[in-house]
Order: structure tokens, then C-alpha cells, then sequence
């Protein structure tokens, strides 16, 4: 374990770090952004939120575009955003250059299939390595934990708290691909990482894990009704159906006029922070 600090500024009274660590997950260089509220720097250990990013984003997306500084100061977050696939010499990518597969779009999965199974460990790099990396480097309290994203983030964030609810009190998603089985962006990607037998694919889809009887309490989701992706990629109705069949309270909150950007992102994030907030500041194990 070990990371390097590159580089450091200081906002909304806390501390915005980028950090690069050698990963023996994806046996890569990875970058990811670490948000500090002020509170961090009155000792004791704080709630958590990962934020997983969406394809062809890396840590920088949400860390320049995503405006989550504010609330995570407001309530004493910690904020950590991972890259969303392994990069670098040797690393493959897609064999047309297509940005839904390969590079900057890992599918938190871990891929099965040469060439990708060598690097293409997202599943294991987010879950067992960042998560031991940031809960050793950072004063977080791993017992008080919430995951969110966006998109292809949406849907890691979907299926690591579906898989494991013990880690997380809270679970939101924005705009996120809810059965990657059944779209274009998911058939491809799991295919590819994970090979054709579908039934391998299930673990590795929200409402796959839903109808298999995966649960957690309850989700936060907006949908921006003007998202180009809304009804090829997203279907959340086929999040809601699932959650209405399994007893999940969802709060799918269709928000009109709003696309599938960081403007729409950034327009929620504080509202996800403070429903995040309410389930995790404040309670103890
Ligand atoms: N081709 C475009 C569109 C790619 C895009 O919209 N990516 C989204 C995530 S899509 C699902 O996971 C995104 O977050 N883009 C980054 C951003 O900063 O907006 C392209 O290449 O940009």
C-alpha cells in the first residue's frame, strides 16, 4: 500500500487532494480525488461517500464539474472519486476507438476475458483496494459509508451496494444504466469483460440482482427527462418495476428538461449529499 499526493488545494475551508497510488488490481498507475471537509481536520474519523463516474470520465470529471464541495463541508463528508478504468502503456482498449468500452470505461466489473481480464479489475481496484487504500491514508469511518454516480457509475454504485448492503447506510444514482443486460452500452461491455454466458452478467446488474433477491432499504435516483440515453441505456422503469416487485422504497425523481451532463449532476449533487448526510453524520455503529 502507499500513495503519492499530486496535488493539493484548499476549498470551502477543507482539502481537494488528487492522489496516484500503483494498484496491484489492475497492475496500473491509478488516479483518484479525495475531498477532505474541514471537519477532517479536528480528528476523529468521518462518513464517507464514493462517487463512481460514468464512461470516459476519470477522477476529474466530478472533481472539476460535479460542485460537491460545499455540501460536503456542510455536513463533514469525505468525498472519493476513483478513475473509472485502468490506463496506460499496455493497457487495451476498444478495437474501433469506441468511448463505451475499454478506456475510461471499466463497467465496475471484473473481466473474465483476455485481453481484459489482465487490467480490467475495476470490481476488485474500487471495493477491496481503494476502499483498504482510502480507509488506511484517511480519517473515514468505514462503518458509515454511502455510494453514489452517475450513469455507468450509477450502475456500480447500484450493484457493489446490491452485493454488499452491509458496506453502505445510503445508495443514490444519477442517471444510471439499471440493467445493463437488456442496452447496448451493457451487452457490449459485459460481453466483452465478462464473456456471452449471461448468467455471469447478473451479479453485475442492478435489477438482475433485484429480481435474484439482492436488497437494500431504499434508493435515491434522478432521471433528467431530456437524456438522450434515458430510454435506449437508462430505462429506470425497469428499476422501478423491480424495486415495486422486491419491496424497495425507490425515490425516482424524473427531473424535466434536464440531459444526461454534469449541469444536470451538479444541479442534484447537493440534494444527494444532504439525503446521504441525513443517513449517515451523526449516527454511531
Ligand atoms: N461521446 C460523448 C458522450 C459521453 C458521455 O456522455 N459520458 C458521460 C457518461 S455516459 C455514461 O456512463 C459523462 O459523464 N461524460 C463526461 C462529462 O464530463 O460530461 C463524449 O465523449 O463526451
Amino acid at each position: 500500500m502507499g500513495m503519492d499526493i499530486v496535488s493539493e488545494v484548499r476549498s470551502h475551508g477543507g482539502r481537494q487532494l488528487v492522489c496516484k497510488h500503483r494498484s496491484t488490481a489492475t497492475e496500473t498507475e491509478m488516479v483518484f480525488s479525495v475531498f477532505l471537509p474541514p471537519q477532517a481536520e479536528q480528528g476523529g474519523r468521518l462518513p464517507m461517500m464514493w462517487y463512481l463516474s460514468g464512461l470516459t470520465c476519470t477522477h476529474a470529471n466530478v472533481t472539476e464539474k460535479g460542485e460537491y464541495r460545499a455540501a460536503c463541508a456542510e455536513h463533514g463528508l469525505v468525498l472519493v472519486a476513483p478513475d473509472t478504468s485502468p490506463r496506460g502503456e499496455g493497457v487495451p482498449d476498444d478495437p474501433e476507438g469506441a468511448w463505451d468500452f475499454g478506456l475510461g470505461a471499466g463497467f465496475y466489473v471484473d473481466a473474465t476475458e483476455v485481453p481484459w481480464a489482465a487490467n480490467y479489475r475495476m470490481w476488485s481496484y474500487v471495493t477491496a483496494e481503494l476502499a483498504a487504500l482510502v480507509e488506511a491514508e484517511f480519517p473515514v469511518d468505514p462503518a458509515r459509508q454511502g455510494i453514489t454516480g452517475h450513469s455507468m457509475g450509477g450502475h456500480g454504485a447500484l450493484t457493489i451496494a446490491l452485493n454488499h448492503p452491509e458496506w453502505f447506510r445510503s445508495v443514490s444514482a444519477f442517471a444510471p444504466i439499471v440493467a445493463p443486460s437488456q442496452v447496448p452500452w451493457g451487452e457490449k461491455a459485459l460481453g466483452r469483460y465478462l464473456g456471452p454466458e449471461r448468467s455471469a452478467w447478473r451479479r453485475h446488474d442492478a435489477v438482475a440482482l433485484i429480481e435474484d433477491g439482492a436488497r437494500v432499504p431504499e434508493l435515491l435516483v434522478d432521471v433528467g427527462e431530456a437524456d438522450p440515453f434515458l430510454e435506449r441505456e437508462l430505462r429506470p422503469e425497469l428499476l422501478e418495476r423491480a424495486c415495486a416487485e422486491a419491496g424497495i422504497r425507490l425515490e425516482l425523481r424524473r427531473q424535466p428538461g434536464y440531459d444526461h451532463s454534469y449541469y444536470f449532476i451538479s444541479t442534484f449533487m447537493a440534494d444527494h449529499l444532504r439525503w446521504h448526510a441525513e443517513r449517515l453524520v451523526g449516527t454511531s455503529n
